[in-house]
């Protein structure tokens, strides 16, 4: 099940200058700097309340992050839903036609277990399911 969104993920080219406009932004400092190395992906999140944000800079041009600036610029990348049971909300999804991005969870930051929607088949928008790794 699909409890709450996890995070917002926003593609940004420099995280240096998106961390200090973020702060002034959401006054508030980035508690976490996380690479990510099988995205190509640094990432810093910020919390406020119950809202996080996922900045993300690519660390290779191969990245995902590096083509969607590329061809989109910087800016929203995706929806992240935090699940209660991953696999079980995979299989649900699979079966409802949407198409995933991987056969099965990876590993994600901030100590998640991911799973990436193709954005062709949820109206342009890139989903990915969260569950926390405890
Ligand atoms: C996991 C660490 C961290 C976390 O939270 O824990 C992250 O969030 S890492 C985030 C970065 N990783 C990913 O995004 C993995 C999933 N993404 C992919 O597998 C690809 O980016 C994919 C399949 C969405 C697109 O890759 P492709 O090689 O096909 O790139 P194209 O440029 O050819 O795109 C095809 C088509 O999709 C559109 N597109 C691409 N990215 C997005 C997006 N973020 N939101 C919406 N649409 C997107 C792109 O514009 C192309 O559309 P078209 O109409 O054909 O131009
Ligand atoms: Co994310």
């Amino acid at each position: 099940m699909l409890t709450n969104v996890e995070h917002i993920g926003i593609a940004v080219r420099s995280l240096t200058q998106s961390n200090e406009l973020f702060q002034k932004l959401l006054n508030v400092a980035p508690y976490k700097a996380e690479a990510v190395e099988s995205e190509n992906v640094t990432t810093s999140f910020f919390r406020v309340n119950q809202t996080k944000i996922e900045l993300l800079e690519a660390t290779d041009p191969s990245s995902p992050i590096a083509k969607f600036i590329e061809k989109k610029g910087e800016g929203i990348h995706h929806i992240a839903f935090e699940v209660d049971d991953i696999l079980a909300e995979m299989e649900r999804l699979r079966n409802e036609g949407f198409t995933l991005l991987n056969e099965n969870p990876k590993l994600g930051a901030d100590n998640k277990l991911v799973c990436f929607l193709h954005p062709k088949g949820t109206n342009g928008v890139l989903i990915e399911l969260c569950q926390d790794r405890g």
